[in-house]
Parts: structure tokens; sequence; C-alpha cells
């Protein structure tokens, strides 16, 4: 199995819809032999780019096709969009791509359509296309940013003209940040560790945060084995340390898997008092204790729970963190199918944000504090849903944060991070306490 290969196989097996990550690994998984990391690594490489920029390589495809790409057979039209992904986004020189492609389109028994496919990428790959060729702002959007219409339609109704830099933003993958293991180390002594395993670090722009450029993959690092840090973007640290969770305290973190809030709160507590992870679906519950026992978390207990449900038998907590289940648009970057999501559902999503959100108020004891966070910059998953809460909740108030990153949009409803603004994911926090 060569990497374009499975690049194409799994093309093929995303158009039957699923999540691309799972789709990938269940395509790297069948290969016997395995791929080896580094053809493993370009094969995933093909096929995320190509997802990225399926409506705009299928717009150039088209122009060259007698068939609409729709139309053509699904290992042809697979090898195409890869292909055209290789030349214009992976710098792999055209004639490569060509040949490549063309002799893949053989393997996978379509050889009537080689000649097509030869001529088709040539003159796809030389086409003249530029963003200035869509006038219509949602033909941009879902076009030439290749998201789904009712994303296109969401983002301009939102932010009118700044949905383009925020669309262009997703295209470039923020920085990876890590957050220091408060328990097991410290910045300075992490950063020398990690500079001697070969990765360059800076340090981030609160203490406990550092920007390091990994040679390799962060997980495949000894000092993550050892449980001296986690990754963490920006701004979902920012979340977790609006919690402002201190040592002994009684804290919740309502939507916890896979963990990386509840790392960032147990350490903020020095591993002191008690912290409950509560994870709706069950297979995400073991996350929660794997990241607990790697980092030696004894404060921290995994609990199977539904945060819609109000839970009489729980006690009331100093901190309740409710990080909700969302429609991830901040995320784009990481999650490349985030870009064609219908939003079908957005109703029951933004029902159930609603509950986890007074649940949260109903544990929270008297002079506690609430944190509201999604991974979206949809208003209304945000700050329609502090206002809403507001309006059932006369007796809290919105909390402004001590500090956010420069570029952050700290309103009277929240705090909003846009990924052209922030160099971070798109995400959203809000602090409410009780007046
Ligand atoms: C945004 S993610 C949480 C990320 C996590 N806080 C972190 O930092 O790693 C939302 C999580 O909520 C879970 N979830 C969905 N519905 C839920 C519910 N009704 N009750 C509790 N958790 C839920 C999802 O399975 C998902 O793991």
């Amino acid at each position: 199995m060569t990497p374009r290969r499975l690049a194409v196989k799994a093309l093929i097996h995303q158009e039957q819809a699923g999540y691309a990550n799972l789709v990938l690994d269940a395509e790297l998984k069948k290969c016997t032999p395995p791929l080896d990391s580094r053809d493993a690594a370009f094969a995933a490489r093909i096929f995320y780019t190509t997802l990225e920029r399926l409506p705009l390589l299928d717009y150039r495809i088209n122009q060259f096709t007698k068939k609409p790409i729709a139309k053509l057979d699904a290992p042809v039209r697979a090898v195409l969009r890869a292909g055209l992904a290789q030349a214009l986004y992976m710098n792999v020189p055209l004639p490569a791509a060509v040949n490549e492609s063309v002799k893949l389109t053989r393997a996978l028994g379509k050889s009537s359509a080689a000649g097509m496919v030869n001529a088709v990428l040539r003159r796809a790959a030389a086409a003249d296309v530029s963003e200035a060729d869509f006038a219509d702002p949602l033909d941009r959007l879902s076009i030439y940013y290749c998201l789904s219409r009712p994303v296109a339609e969401l983002f301009y109704a939102q932010f009118g003209a700044e949905a383009f830099p925020l669309a262009a933003a997703f295209y470039e993958k923020p920085k990876t940040t890590i957050r220091v293991n408060t328990l097991r180390t410290n910045d300075t002594a992490l950063t020398a560790l990690l500079q001697q395993e070969g990765h360059t670090v800076t340090p981030g722009p609160w203490p406990g945060a550092l920007v390091v450029e990994f040679a390799g993959s962060p997980a495949a690092s000894a000092a993550f084995k050892k449980g001296l840090f986690h990754v963490q973007g920006l701004a979902s640290q920012f979340a977790a340390l609006c919690v402002d969770a201190l040592p002994g305290q009684q804290v919740l973190d309502f939507c916890a898997a896979p963990g990386g809030k509840s790392l960032t709160l147990a350490e903020a507590m020095q591993d002191k008092g008690q912290l409950v992870s509560g994870e709706f679906v069950p297979s995400r519950v073991p996350l929660l204790q794997q990241a607990f026992d790697r980092c030696g978390i004894t404060c921290a207990v995994a609990v199977e729970n539904d945060a819609t449900q109000h839970n009489s038998d729980w006690p009331t907590f100093d901190r309740v963190l409710c990080d909700v289940p969302c429609s991830g648009l901040g995320v784009i970057a990481k999650k490349p199918d985030i870009r064609y999501k219908d939003l079908d559902g957005i109703e029951n999503l933004l029902a159930a944000q609603q509950k986890i959100l007074q649940n949260g108020a109903d544990s929270l004891a008297e002079n506690g504090r609430l944190v509201y966070s999604t991974c979206t910059v949809n208003d209304k998953e945000n700050q329609a849903q502090v206002e809403k809460f507001l309006s059932a909740n006369p007796d809290f108030h919105v909390v402004l944060p001590k500090t956010a990153l420069p570029g952050a949009d700290i309103t009277p409803l929240g705090t909003l991070f846009l990924p052209h603004r922030t160099g971070t994911d798109g995400f959203f926090a809000a602090i409410l306490e009780r007046n």
C-alpha cells in the first residue's frame, strides 16, 4: 500500500460520512503491512488537505471534465481531488502529482480514465482562480473558503466582511502550546528538558504556558510520558484559568473528557480538595482517569454523568466549569469536517447547552463561580446563551477576566477569541457569579 493509495481509499470511505479522524484511523489499521510513520503522516496530509479544500478543488476540476465531478466514479473522483491537492497545496511538483495519480488510476482498475486524469489535472492546476472570481459573498465563503452553505451563511450573517479573514485563518494552524504540570515540574525545568529532547520552546503569555515546536508528535516526548505537561491551546487554558480553582475547593468540571481542562484545574488546586470530572459518553470516561494517572493527579474523580439532568445527590461546588458540547465552529483548523456541517440539530444543541449551564448554576455554592465555555464562534451558542441565562437568573452577573490575550474581545457577555485576531482557536468563555 502506498500513502497516496491509502489517502484515496480514505477519501472514498469518507464520502459515506463519518468523522475524518476515525475514517483515516480505520484505513490505517486495515493496512498490512502497516505504513511506516513517515508514509502514514504523508497519507494523512493528503487526506486532510484534500478534505480542507474540497469545494475549491471540485470547482477547478469541473471546469475541465465532461461530466461534473460528482458524477465520476468514486475512485477517479478521489484520485483527481487528491492529485490536485498535492500539486496546489503540498508543494508536490505537478509532473510528480500527475504521474502518481495516473499510476493510481490504473492500479484502482480505472485505466480507461487514466488519460482524462492526466489532462484534467494539468489544466485544473494551471487554471487561474482567485477570490475575486466569487462576487457573491456566500459563494466566496462556501467555494473559495470551503465552508458548507449553512456555515457560510452563519459566518456572513454574524461577522459580515470579517467572515473572510476569519475563514482564511482556519487555514493557519495555531502554534502548539502546552500546560506545565506544576505538580511535577516548573516552566524553567520543563523548558530545559524539552530543549534537551530537541524541541524549540518559547515562554507563553502567562505562567504555566509554553509554546513548543515539537520535533515529532508531542505524545512521543519523554517529558509527556512522565506526565510533565499536557497539550492545551491558549484559549482553552484561558477558560480553565477563568475558573480560578483554588487548593482545597470542591470543583465540578461538568463536561470533562478528554480532560485537558480538568488537568489544568487539578494543577491549580495543587491536587488538594476534590475535582469531580463528569462525562456523558461512557467510552470517553476512561480517558479522564488515564490523564489523571499520567499526570499523578489524585484529587480528581472521573464519573459518567449527564449534565443536562439535575443530580440532587451531588453536593454544591465552589467552582463549576460548563465546557459544553458545541458546534465546534472555532476549531475548524484542527477538524476539517466541521467546515461542512449542515447545522441540523443546532436547536437541540442550544437547548442542551442552556440546561447544562442552568444545572451548573444549581450545583454552585452561594459564593461560587461558574464558567461557561465553548469552542465555537457562533453567537447563539455563546453570548446569546449567557444572555438567556442571565434573564432567567437575575441573581447572577458576568465577571470580566483579569487578563485575556491581545485581540480577544472582552464583551459584557463573555470573552470571544477569533482566530484571525488572537492566533488561537475560536473560543468563548464567560465567568458568572451571584450578585
Ligand atoms: C467540549 S468537550 C469537553 C472538552 C474538555 N472540557 C477538555 O478540556 O478536554 C464536551 C464534552 O462534553 C461531553 N458531553 C456531551 N453531552 C454531555 C452531557 N449531556 N453531559 C456531560 N457531558 C456531555 C462530550 O462527550 C465531550 O466530551
